[in-house]
């Protein structure tokens, strides 16, 4: 028989917050799934927390049934999540700090200091590779970040560039003309590449640069993992705030996973909970 855990995942950026509640099984290790995702929801990160919508997922069950956990790579926001917590229902959450216990090679100058979120998704992506595939996963935030996970399992690295609403925000803030463009304009129509006024200018370097960078980074990733021929192609998920607006541009190329972060949480927090 399968066994089960229900969990509130809880993952605090730099611009948002993200809830999810989540069915994770046991025997998923086996299976290259990752926890089932059965409500999401986020909040900006200076808005209030919609605890009654959270609440709400869990009517009618005890609860001491759901595991609550949160990380993430905004210690601040992280604090006021805790410091808010509602009286009631939900079991006051486990904060996932250190690194050093995860199911993870981490092969980098200095391991803690890699955001938690990164490494979230590397344990993610393990999950989902096949053994001997190594994995890119490029994570759209505050910042874009695009990683490597090789073959063998190990977070070996990768870049990390602003993304698409800091790049609109920076060019604004330190310039005197340039107006600051609502990332949400992106998604109304597809920008043009030929700016003929300065917002359809700036839309054009926001979405086509960022997408072509994203490119860049990963030919360049995928050529470091495949020194020769005969390794297998790797998986590239794509997951983020941002991803949305980049997935139909990357498709054929990516896995569009929006949740990688907070399953990978699922995965870590349950690890830890088995081994007590
Ligand atoms: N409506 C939108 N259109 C385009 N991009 C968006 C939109 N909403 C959010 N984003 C992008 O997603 C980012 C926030 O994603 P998120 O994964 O929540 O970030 P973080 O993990 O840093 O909190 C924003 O900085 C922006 O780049
Ligand atoms: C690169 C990040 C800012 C991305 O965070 P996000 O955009 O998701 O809020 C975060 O992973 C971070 O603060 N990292 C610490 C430095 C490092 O990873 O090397
Ligand atoms: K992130």
């Amino acid at each position: 028989m399968s066994q089960t855990l229900q969990q509130l995942v809880i993952d605090v950026g730099n611009s948002r917050i993200k809830f999810v509640s989540l069915i994770t099984d046991f025997k998923a290790a086996e299976t290259q799934q990752l926890p089932l995702v059965k409500n999401a929801c986020s909040t900006l990160i200076e808005e209030p927390i919609p605890w009654e919508e959270i609440q709400s997922w869990f009517d009618g069950q005890q609860d001491n049934q759901c595991q609550t956990v949160v990380a993430g790579s905004n210690p601040e926001g992280i604090e006021r999540v805790i410091q808010n917590w509602p009286q009631g229902t939900l079991r006051p959450p486990i904060e996932v700090l250190n690194t050093a216990d995860f199911p993870l090679e981490i092969c980098v100058e200095e391991p803690r200091k890699v955001g938690i979120d990164r490494l979230l998704n590397a344990v993610a992506a393990n999950q989902l590779r096949d053994s001997a595939q190594g994995a890119i996963i490029i994570d759209t935030g505050t910042a874009t970040t695009i990683d490597v996970v090789t073959p063998q399992g190990s977070f070996a690295g990768g870049a990390i560039l602003p993304g698409f609403e800091l790049s609109a925000k920076a060019l604004h803030n330190y310039t005197a003309l340039l107006p600051l463009i609502p990332v949400d304009d992106l998604h109304q129509e597809e920008p043009v590449v030929l700016g003929k006024n300065t917002t359809d200018a700036i839309r054009s370097g926001l979405f086509w640069g960022q997408l072509g960078a994203i490119r860049e980074l990963v030919c360049q990733q995928r050529d470091q993992l495949l020194p020769n021929a005969n390794q297998v192609a790797p998986l590239i998920l794509l997951s983020g705030g941002g991803s949305a607006l980049l997935a139909p541009h990357l498709e054929g190329l990516v896995r569009f996973e929006p949740l990688l972060t907070l399953q990978g949480l699922a995965i870590v927090a349950q690890k830890i909970s088995d081994s007590k």
